[in-house]
C-alpha cells in the first residue's frame, strides 16, 4: 500500500471496536450488524479520499473494511476462525508446508470487505457491497452456510438470513416482453454467456458486484445471475446463504452442489436463479459450457 493510501486509511479510522455498542447473540443478526458496520465505514472512507486516485481509493477501502471485520471478529467471535479476501495467511489452499486454522475449525467466517471493488472506485456507482457469511462444519442448512448478510450501503439495503426476504415474485411478461433477465459481470462475464443469452431469449444485465447481482435476484429484479472463469468463496458465501434462505436455486453452473470452507477457496463458477428456471436454464448451460 502506499503511503498515501496508508495516510488515507489511518483518517478514515479509527476502527474502534467499540464504536457499534454490543452486537447481536444471534448469528445472522450479528452479520448483518458487521456487515452494516463495515460499509458505513467503507462509506466514510468514500467520502473522505475522493474519487481521484481510484487505485489508492480501493486500497484504502479494502484495507479499512478489512480492519474493522477483523477487529469485530476477533472481540465478538473469539474462537471463530476467519476465511477473508484481504487475509493471506486464511484464503492460501491447504498445501504441504500450510495449514490454514479454518479447515479445522467447527466455525468460520467468510468474508469479503468489499466485493465490486472496481465499481466502488467509480464515482456515482452503487453496486459494490460487504459480505459476512458463517460455514459451521455441523450445520444442517444448505451449504453448512448458517448465516449471511451482504450489505449494499450505496443502495441503503442489507439483506441477511436474520431476516429472509420473501421469494422473488414472477415478473410481469408486460415489464419483461417475457425475456428472461440474467445479470452478469460487466467487466467479467462469461465467455459463453452471449450465446446462452441467445440461446434463452434472455436479456443480460451487466453490473458489479456478486453480492449485487445475488441480491438483483433476491429482488426480482433479475431472474438468474451466472458466473464463469474464476472467483472466490467470500465472492459468493454471503449472497448464496441470503439466496437459500430464500428459497433460490444456488449451485456450480454443471449443476453440482457448492461447497464452502474447502482446502482450495478457489470457486470459480456458480448460478443463482429461481427455482422454477433452475431446470431450463441449466440445461442450456450445458451446451454452452466450455
Ligand atoms: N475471472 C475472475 N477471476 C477472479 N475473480 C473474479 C473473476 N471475475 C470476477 N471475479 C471477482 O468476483 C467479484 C465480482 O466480480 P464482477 O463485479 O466482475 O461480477 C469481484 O470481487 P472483488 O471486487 O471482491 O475483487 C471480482 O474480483
Ligand atoms: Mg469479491
Amino acid at each position: 500500500m502506499s503511503e498515501q493510501t496508508k495516510a488515507s486509511a489511518r483518517i478514515t479510522g479509527p476502527r474502534d471496536a467499540g464504536e457499534g455498542g454490543t452486537p447481536p447473540v444471534n448469528d445472522s443478526a450479528f452479520a448483518r450488524w458487521l456487515a452494516d458496520r463495515a460499509g458505513q465505514i467503507l462509506l466514510q472512507v468514500r467520502a473522505e479520499t475522493g474519487h481521484a486516485d481510484g487505485k489508492a481509493l480501493k486500497a484504502a477501502g479494502d484495507q479499512a473494511a478489512h480492519d474493522l471485520l477483523r477487529a469485530e471478529l476477533a472481540r465478538w467471535r473469539p474462537a471463530d476462525a476467519v476465511l477473508s479476501e484481504e487475509d493471506e495467511h486464511s484464503r492460501v489452499a491447504w498445501t504441504e508446508g500450510n495449514h490454514p486454522d479454518r479447515l479445522g475449525a467447527n466455525r468460520v467466517w467468510i468474508v469479503d470487505p468489499l466485493d465490486g471493488t472496481r465499481e466502488f472506485s467509480e464515482e456515482g456507482r452503487d453496486d459494490w457491497a460487504v459480505h459476512v457469511a458463517l460455514w459451521t462444519a455441523d450445520s444442517s442448512a444448505p451449504v453448512r452456510l448458517t448465516a449471511g448478510a451482504v450489505a449494499m450501503p450505496a443502495r441503503h439495503c442489507t439483506l441477511a438470513t436474520d431476516q429472509p426476504p420473501a421469494y422473488p415474485p414472477m415478473p410481469l411478461e408486460s415489464a419483461t416482453g417475457g425475456a428472461i433477465r440474467i445479470a452478469a459481470s460487466r467487466t467479467r462475464p462469461p465467455a459463453f454467456v452471449t450465446a446462452l443469452a441467445e440461446d434463452l431469449g434472455a436479456e443480460l444485465v451487466p453490473m458489479g458486484s456478486a453480492g449485487v447481482k445475488i441480491a438483483a435476484v433476491i429482488n426480482g429484479e433479475a431472474d438468474a445471475y451466472v458466473h464463469a472463469g474464476g472467483q472466490y468463496e467470500w465472492d459468493s458465501a454471503a449472497p448464496v446463504a441470503v439466496a437459500l434462505a430464500t428459497g433460490l436455486h444456488a449451485s456450480r453452473v454443471d449443476g453440482s452442489p457448492l461447497a464452502y470452507n474447502q482446502a482450495d477457496p478457489k470457486l470459480p463458477d456458480l448460478v443463482v436463479c429461481r427455482k422454477d428456471l433452475a431446470p431450463r436454464l441449466l440445461a442450456a448451460l450445458q451446451r454452452h459450457l466450455p
